[in-house]
């Protein structure tokens, strides 16, 4: 077994459509123990989820699909259009996710840096003091715009309104250890800075 990483805990954040997942999946690639909290909302809200019964009394049947899982396309409407709704929403997932989070982390092998993608790591207070180090990707905001328009088949709006409820770049960059500005980037220059980035914190590349 190799030697524990010198930096254990790392946050990844950036808005909406920065290049989070690619940076994580970069980070798994070098041997990173990813922990992807946009995913554990999925598995909480998906049929049979412990958010379900949650959801539902506070938001009604029409918030839950067919299939019994959240139906996504109705709250993004909700709670991208209406901060109280989406505070409400935090509320019932945010403790839930943190605590199926530490849940992962603690299976992580002793010799692999944990790395939490955390699109809320700004916002949400359950973060500070609980990493070591804070990783931002950063691009500009008509880019965020292009990608999640391209990715996920949304308007501008809506991608805009999303925006909007996130941190803004410069709080986000305010608690960055690190930043990678991920624009104009070909994905063979995103990996370069990620190994470099991996050398300063964590210690030599794999072979
Ligand atoms: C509103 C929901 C149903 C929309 O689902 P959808 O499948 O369209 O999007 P997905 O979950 O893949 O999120 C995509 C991106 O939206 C942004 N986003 C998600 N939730 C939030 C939020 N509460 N505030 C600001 N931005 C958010 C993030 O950048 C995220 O990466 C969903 O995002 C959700 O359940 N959000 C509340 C849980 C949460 O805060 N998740 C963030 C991880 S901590
Ligand atoms: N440097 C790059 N060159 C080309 N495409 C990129 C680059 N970085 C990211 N992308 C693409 O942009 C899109 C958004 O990237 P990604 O999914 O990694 O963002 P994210 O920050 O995780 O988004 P979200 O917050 O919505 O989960 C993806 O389709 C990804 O393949």
């Amino acid at each position: 077994m190799s030697a524990a990483p010198t930096i254990r805990k790392i946050g990844l954040t950036g808005g909406i459509g920065s290049g989070k997942s690619t940076v994580a999946n970069l980070l798994r690639d070098l041997g990173a123990w990813v922990i992807d909290s946009d995913a554990v909302a999925h598995e909480l809200t998906a049929p049979g989820g412990a958010a379900i019964p949650a959801i539902a009394e506070r938001f009604g049947a029409a918030a839950i699909d067919a299939s019994g899982a959240l139906d996504r396309a109705h709250m993004r409407e909700r709670v991208f259009a209406d901060p109280d709704a989406r505070k409400a929403l935090e509320a019932i997932l945010h403790p839930m996710i943190g605590v199926a989070t530490q849940a992962e982390a603690d299976r992580a092998p002793a010799d692999a840096p944990i790395v939490f993608d955390v699109p809320l790591l700004v916002e949400s207070r359950h973060w500070a003091g609980r990493v070591e180090r804070v990783l931002v990707v950063d691009c500009a905001e008509a880019t965020q715009v292009q990608r999640v328009m391209q990715r996920n088949g949304w308007t501008a709006e809506a991608v805009e309104r999303v925006i909007a409820q996130q941190a803004s770049r410069s709080a986000r960059r305010a608690v960055a250890d690190a930043v990678i500005y991920n624009d104009g980037l070909t994905l063979a220059q995103l990996q370069a800075q990620v190994r470099s980035l991996w050398q300063a914190w964590i210690g030599p590349l794999p072979p």
